[in-house]
């Protein structure tokens, strides 16, 4: 079976009569205020380039679903993961979880990918990439941030999506404890929150405060039937 079949081309069942001639690749930038902002470029990659490195890194990637501690407990992560680093950084450590970190050199279609990235967002520096499989729709990453000060305090996340579409969603982080309305009571509900559908060959950067100030998550979505990989480009500072 071809591993095409595991995935659901979307855009190929609706081919786009109308491509965007401007070249901007309808870039979008949201300002989400005090210092943070997102920038998602649905189109960043070409479909057939994308699926060419979706297949790759599916099949090719020594994927592993670790045991992690949320709340004390131990579980197993609701997605497969992998981690590529810089030889001589600072080990990355997440949920009580230290992945083994390999090198550039054993996937160079990472490097390629990191090169697309590079030529959207001159001037970014990146050594580091995560990289996420959400086998079916019943995986997921839950609300957090990655606030690390590995990465210091306003780092730059740019987060290339392949195959299923799902939903990625930020919302800001309640304010801190004792920050009281005028009216004196506690501010409650009406979190501000933002929604993106994640496309297939699509960049989101997220900067500036973001980390600090907001959580991200992609939930659960039991209709989503196909494999989707997530990888994030970080930065640690050396
Ligand atoms: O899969 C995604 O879009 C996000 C992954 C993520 O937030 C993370 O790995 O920290
Ligand atoms: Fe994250």
């Amino acid at each position: 079976m071809s591993s095409r079949l595991r995935f659901v081309d979307i855009a190929a069942a609706n081919p786009n009569p109308n491509p965007n001639p401007s070249g901007s690749r309808d870039k979008q930038v949201i300002d989400l205020g005090n210092g943070s902002e997102v920038v998602y470029i649905p189109r960043f990659i070409s479909r057939d380039q994308a699926w060419e490195w979706c297949e790759y890194l599916d099949k090719e990637i020594p994927w592993t679903r670790p045991s992690i501690h949320v709340f004390g407990r131990s579980c197993l992560q609701p997605r497969e993961t992998c981690y590529i680093a810089d030889e001589g950084l600072a080990a990355m450590r997440y949920s009580g979880y230290q992945p083994n970190a390999y090198s550039w050199d054993d996937y160079p279609i990472l490097k390629d990918i990191l090169k697309a990235v590079y030529k959207t967002l001159p001037g970014s520096k990146f050594n580091t990439v995560l990289l996420n499989r959400y086998k079916s729709g019943s995986d997921y990453v839950a609300w957090h941030s990655d606030e690390d000060k590995l990465y210091g305090s306003t780092p730059e996340i740019a987060s290339v999506s392949f195959g299923c579409e799902r939903e990625f969603l930020l919302r800001k982080k309640p304010a801190s404890r004792g920050a009281h309305q005028s009216n004196g009571k506690q501010h409650k509900g009406n979190t501000e929150q933002h929604a993106f559908v994640l496309k297939h060959g699509s960049l989101l950067l997220m900067k500036g405060y973001t980390q600090r100030d907001w959580v991200h998550s992609v939930p659960k979505r039991m209709k989503a039937g196909s494999v989707r990989i997530n990888l994030t480009f970080r930065c640690i500072l050396t």
